[in-house]
Formats: C-alpha cells, sequence, structure tokens
C-alpha cells in the first residue's frame, strides 16, 4: 500500500515529462522567432520525435516540389533529430552558392555515403577543406585537363565506334539504350583510369556489362535510401534497415572488380620503363595517381585508399549520370518525332551522310546542344545535388539555417517553375537557343543548375559533356531509331540519389548511311 503514492508521483512525474518533452518539440519545430535570430522557416509539422519521416515518399523530388507549392519557396521539416531545410526558388540558390558558398561548400553525408567512401576520402562526399581542395584540383587540372582530354580522343572514338559496330549487328532487334551507354561510357571511363590495352584484355574475358550496370544502379538507390541512423545517430550501430550492411557488401562487390584491376595496372606500370611514360603526351589516370603517391616528400600524396575513393567517384557516379542522361535524351527523342527529325537533319548537315562523328564536330550541333540541355531541365540526374550542410549559422531569404542543417537545393522545382519558364512540362529545345541567356552548364543562371553550381559544381563536367553529345550524336548519325511495336515511351521517373527512367527504353535501329564501311 505504501507504494501507492510514489506510484501517483511517477505517474505525475511521467505526465510533465511528457508536457515537457512535447513544449520543446513544439517550440523546437514551430516559428516561434528567437530572441536573437530571425524565425526558422515554416513547413509541415509532421509527428512527435519522428518528424516527416514517417511521411517520406520514394520520389523525393516530387513530393518536395509539391511542398513547395503549399509552404512557399523555403521550408523546413524534421527527419528525426534531424532539421532539413529545402529551396526552390534561383534567389535563394544564389544566396546559398553564390553569396555564401564557403559557408555551403560542406556536403552533409549519408552513412550509406561515408561508407561507400572510405569515409569520405572521395571528392563527392569529403567535407569542404584542403584534402578536397587538394583532390579536386587533382582531377579537374591534371587528369580532366585539356591536354589530357584531347589526348585521350582515339580512346573515345575507339570506344563509341565499337558500339556503333555492335549496334549495326543487331538491326532491327529492340536494343536495351541504358546497357548500350553504359558498356560505351564504362569502357571509355575504364580506358582513361587504366588505359586501352588493359581494356581491351579485360574484354576478352568479360561476358557483358549487365552484371556490374546492375551493380552500379543499386550503388546509387542505396545512397538515395532514407537512413533511420541518419535521423537517429543513437540508432546507427543497429542498423535497423540493414543499409550499412548492404552497403558494405555492394562496397565489396565493386572492389573485386577494381581492385584486380588497380594490382595489375601498378604492376603495368612499374614495368614500364620511365622514359616510355614520360615521352608520353597522354596520362592514364592510374598514371597520375600512383606518380602522386610516390611524391610523399611534397605533402599532397594520396594513398591506395584514397585512389580508390576517387576512382569510384569517376566509375560509378560518372558513368551512372551520364548513361541515365542518353536514355533520357533518346526517350524524349522517341517522344517528340518532330525533333528528332530535325536533330538528324543537323547531323546531315554539319557531319554528312558519307561521314561518321568526330569530336571536332560537336561544337557545331547546335539543336542537339538544345535538346540535351532540355533533356537536364526536365530530367536533370541529380535532381536535389548533393546535400549541403552549412558550417555556420546563416540568415538565407530572411530566416535562419543552423550549423549542420541539412539543406537540399530542389533543381527540380526550379527547372520546372511556371513563373520562371513558359510551358515548364513541354519538351521545347528552341528555349536553349536563344543568345541572350546564358543557360550553360556551368551554374552560372540560377534558373538552370543540372550541373550544381559554385565551388562544389560537377568535376567531371568536361568529359561529361563531351561523352553525352558523342554517344548521341554517333547513335543518331549513324541509325534511325523506332520503339518496338505497341509501345509508348513512358517519361516517369524511378527511385535514386541519381534518378533514372523507372522503365528501360529498347529502341530498334535501322542504318542510316549509305556506305557499309562506316559501320565498320
Ligand atoms: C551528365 C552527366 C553528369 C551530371 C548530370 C552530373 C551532375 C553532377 C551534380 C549535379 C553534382 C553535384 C553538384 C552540387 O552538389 O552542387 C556533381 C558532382 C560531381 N560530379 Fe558530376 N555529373 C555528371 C557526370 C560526371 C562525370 C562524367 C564525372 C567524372 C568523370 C563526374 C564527377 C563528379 C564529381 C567528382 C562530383 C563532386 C564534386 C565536388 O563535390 O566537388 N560527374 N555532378
Amino acid at each position: 500500500m505504501a507504494l501507492a503514492p510514489l506510484n501517483e508521483l511517477g505517474l505525475a512525474g511521467i505526465t510533465l515529462s511528457i508536457v515537457f518533452l512535447t513544449i520543446i518539440w513544439y517550440k523546437r519545430t514551430s516559428n516561434i522567432p528567437q530572441k536573437t535570430e530571425p524565425r526558422l522557416p515554416p513547413g509541415p509539422r509532421g509527428l512527435p520525435i519522428l518528424g516527416f519521416l514517417p511521411f517520406l515518399r520514394p520520389n523525393l523530388h516530387h513530393q518536395l516540389t509539391e511542398l513547395s507549392q503549399q509552404y512557399g519557396p523555403i521550408y523546413k521539416f524534421w527527419l528525426g533529430s534531424k532539421l532539413c531545410i529545402v529551396l526552390n526558388s534561383p534567389s535563394l540558390a544564389k544566396e546559398v552558392v553564390r553569396d555564401q558558398d564557403s559557408v555551403y561548400a560542406n556536403r552533409d553525408s549519408s552513412i550509406a555515403g561515408l561508407l561507400a567512401t572510405y569515409g569520405g576520402l572521395d571528392i563527392a562526399f569529403s567535407p569542404y577543406g584542403s584534402y578536397w581542395r587538394d583532390i579536386r584540383k587533382l582531377f579537374v587540372s591534371e587528369m580532366l585537363s585539356n591536354r589530357n582530354l584531347e589526348a585521350c580522343y582515339s580512346l573515345r572514338k575507339q570506344e563509341v565506334r565499337k558500339t556503333i559496330r555492335k549496334v549495326h549487328t543487331k538491326i532491327g532487334y529492340p536494343i536495351d539504350i541504358g546497357e548500350l551507354a553504359f558498356v560505351t561510357e564504362m569502357n571509355v571511363v575504364m580506358s582513361m583510369i587504366f588505359g586501352s590495352n588493359f581494356v581491351e584484355e579485360k574484354e576478352k574475358h568479360a561476358k557483358d556489362g549487365a552484371e556490374f550496370r546492375e551493380l552500379v544502379i543499386k550503388f546509387t538507390q542505396m545512397l538515395a535510401k532514407p537512413n533511420i541512423s541518419d535521423f537517429f545517430p543513437m540508432l546507427a550501430r543497429f542498423d535497423l534497415q540493414g543499409i550499412q550492411k548492404e552497403m558494405e557488401a555492394l562496397l565489396k562487390s565493386v572492389e573485386n572488380i577494381l581492385d584486380p584491376a588497380i594490382n595489375e595496372c601498378m604492376k603495368m606500370l612499374s614495368d614500364k620503363r620511365k622514359d616510355e611514360i614520360q615521352g608520353n603526351d597522354k596520362k592514364d589516370f592510374m598514371q597520375i595517381l600512383l606518380e602522386l603517391m610516390e611524391q610523399k616528400n611534397i605533402g599532397k600524396s594520396v594513398d591506395l585508399v584514397q585512389i580508390k575513393a576517387i576512382l569510384l567517384d569517376i566509375v560509378i557516379g560518372g558513368t551512372d549520370t551520364t548513361i541515365t542522361m542518353v536514355e533520357w535524351v533518346m526517350a524524349e527523342l522517341l517522344n517528340n518525332p518532330v525533333v528528332m527529325t530535325k536533330v538528324q537533319k543537323e547531323l546531315k548537315d554539319v557531319i554528312g551522310m558519307n561521314n561518321t562523328v568526330e569530336e571536332s564536330h560537336l561544337p557545331k550541333l547546335h539543336y542537339l546542344d538544345a535538346v540535351v540541355k532540355e533533356t537536364l531541365r526536365l530530367h536533370p540526374a541529380l535532381p536535389l545535388l548533393f546535400p549541403k550542410r552549412p558550417s555556420q549559422s546563416a540568415i538565407v531569404g530572411g530566416y535562419t539555417i543552423p550549423e549542420g542543417t541539412k539543406v537540399l537545393l530542389n533543381v527540380y522545382a526550379i527547372h520546372r517553375d511556371p513563373q520562371i519558364w513558359e510551358n515548364p512540362l513541354k519538351f521545347q529545345p528552341v528555349r536553349f537557343l536563344s543568345h541572350s541567356t546564358n543557360l550553360d552548364y556551368a551554374g552560372n543562371n540560377m534558373k538552370y543548375l543540372p550541373f550544381g553550381s559554385g565551388r562544389r559544381v560537377c568535376a567531371g563536367l568536361p568529359l561529361a559533356e563531351k561523352m553525352l553529345m558523342f554517344i548521341l550524336a554517333s547513335l543518331l548519325h549513324s541509325f534511325d531509331w523506332k520503339l518496338p511495336e505497341g509501345e509508348n515511351v513512358d517519361l516517369s521517373d524511378g527511385f535514386g540519389l541519381v534518378v533514372k527512367k523507372s522503365k528501360r527504353l529498347f529502341a530498334i535501329p535501322t542504318p542510316r548511311l549509305p556506305n557499309l564501311e562506316l559501320y565498320q
């Protein structure tokens, strides 16, 4: 009996605690202005403790765009203990990637992202700082320098020609466009990393790229999957959804492919005589990275794990984005026959029917360039870019964004905003032909950001642009394409860090050029 008052006390204590916690949660999630700072932006309240987590839908970019119609260009929600703020307008984008770029140049990396990159040792996930600056500089000004890219042209040409030959053997049959682009892009990337001899040697033993493609797709899907461990760090060690375990397994599978290649390449390079390497204009990426590994004394050296992390950005990140866009462009063209006809007329005029595409033709293909740009507007490969994490509390759009917030720049919403674009949902490449706009890929115009903007803009842009145009121009100049009987183009998108078509695109080629030799 003596316990009864204690129980009552306990009950009262629990009730008070709940009231107290609810008040804290309410204060945290409400717009009550703090004494010294402007308030947080508005946004959906969600549930106590869990916040908006139970309401997340798989196609996050669609959902976040809908929410912007309800809450305006800047809004917030909580995912567990994590505050997320979404920016949906060019002027807010400018505040973040121009005016306060150094504050927002940090990534808000997920646990899966860190696992996939050995703790953020790559370029894309590494925190903003001297390590990121050094490896990004190495990547942009050495590996992807104009000189190196020019010197690697023969590799790109060789792989694209190989693809054209392969398609020619499948005339009249449906071809998986994504898979075709994958094999082409992967071979280009692998030969730029390890050298062309290496890829030729490997191809003799390889079955096909399908298995590796599945792996790459799963890898980027896993990076986008909402993970409870990210929002409740104290639960991370339980890995409740098994995401950490799955990411580790995927990384192992990728390593099983990359590690032997790296080891063989290291052996091949050390066997080569030094003067042979130095006398050559072109440098394989591995050669550049391994030279750096030996320069320990200048304090800028990289080790083998760092090399692997950087290679993953190129092999997984670079490939998945590029092939996704090849598939989207082909889908839009098959859905818009008038545009397809115009593209092929331009190819005929610029290249000629007795000729094959060279990279030197690409700058003259203005209409195809507009088609690619329009496709990237409607289907940006990374519709929310990479999440940013301000290094200090800052004001954006008149609201406070506290340090450590997950900040998403909703490029998808900006690219489809009717206040910015006329008929935003219509596929109209002509809007990119006007010379009065600066709608380039460098992120100079905040209404068009398919490669991001600011310090963390895509580091692979020069290669991406070349490869996209080269593959597409070659496929469209060499062949006419039609859908399999009775099929329509499905333009719905799937789920992942890189957003792909939800259904694979199959198309049937017929030769377009009169001379059979152009297919050899
Ligand atoms: C059509 C193809 C591509 C698209 C649409 C694309 C798009 C993007 C986007 C949107 C970002 C994030 C920018 C930000 O958060 O502000 C990014 C980052 C990055 N991309 Fe690409 N990309 C493509 C191809 C490539 C290729 C081919 C490579 C490598 C060869 C590459 C390497 C990178 C790297 C390393 C980063 C991280 C940059 C950093 O954090 O400093 N990308 N890309």
